[in-house]
């Protein structure tokens, strides 16, 4: 996979070269480019953004330097590209498209701060038939889309083929099965005076898979009911709906 970053801040995106990402990068399973938004600008200034039509606070990213950017970056490499704007008035961002977003060749993400990139931007990719997808990490305002940027491509990139040591470890995450995922303990078996739950130690691997299930409908049920209430018919046994 492929991934790019246009920003105006590249430095912002370094964390991306640390750790488990960085050996995925290292080992060729991902391809990274930042790109400073900056290059493509024509006036002495480097001006990125204007004040906003109709007024109101804040700048607005000028469209021109955005299109141009967007074009010369995707013509840097001929596998085709799903355009991503982290922006919190986009779709949810989840494990699904997470989980989806693993099929794609190339991922480019734009970066917006300010308001937000003028919306002629995403208009003109879309009615030139690129795929662009407007996705939000969460109900909360943040200075750019670096940060999310960051979220999105760590929870893509853990999920490729060769990039966790265990691939069990992906499929058993919070999510993907639709539920939260439980407590979990290491040794020490007594720590501060607090025992690991006896059935972790009893080597019975049905008790234990029944417990942890439990754990991880009791923990759903109580943090987040809208997640069981999502859950396809089929997704719960007799066992859990004796819980
Ligand atoms: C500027 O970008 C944001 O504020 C943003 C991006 C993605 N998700 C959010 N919740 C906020």
């Amino acid at each position: 996979m492929r991934i790019d970053v246009i920003t105006i801040f590249p430095g912002y995106l370094a964390p991306l070269r640390e750790a488990l990402l960085g050996r995925a990068i290292g080992a060729g399973l991902v391809d990274l480019a930042v790109h400073d938004l900056r290059s493509w600008t024509r006036d002495v200034h480097q001006a990125v953004d204007d004040s906003p039509y109709g007024g109101g606070p804040g700048m607005v990213m000028r469209p021109q330097v955005w299109g141009e950017a967007l074009d010369a970056v995707l013509a840097l490499d001929e596998r085709p590209a799903r355009i991503v704007v982290p922006t919190p008035a986009g779709r949810p961002f989840t494990q699904a498209t997470a989980q989806a977003w693993t099929g794609e060749e190339r991922l480019v993400f734009a970066c917006g701060r300010y308001e937000g990139i003028d919306q002629r931007v995403v208009d003109d990719a879309r009615r030139r038939d690129l795929p662009v997808d407007e996705v939000s990490i969460g109900d909360y305002v943040l200075v750019g889309g670096e940060v999310a940027v960051l979220v999105m491509v760590e929870a893509v990139v853990r999920l490729l083929p060769g990039v966790l040591g265990n691939p069990a470890s992906a499929q058993q995450d919070s999510f993907s099965d639709g539920l939260l995922e439980g407590p979990a303990y290491t040794r020490p078996e007594v720590w501060r005076g607090l025992a690991v739950p006896e059935v972790l130690r009893s080597g019975n691997h049905a008790k234990i898979a029944r417990w942890r299930r439990d754990r991880a409908l009791e923990r759903t049920a109580q943090r987040r009911p809208d997640l069981l209430a999502a859950l396809p018919e089929d997704a719960l046994d007799d066992a859990d709906r004796a819980f």
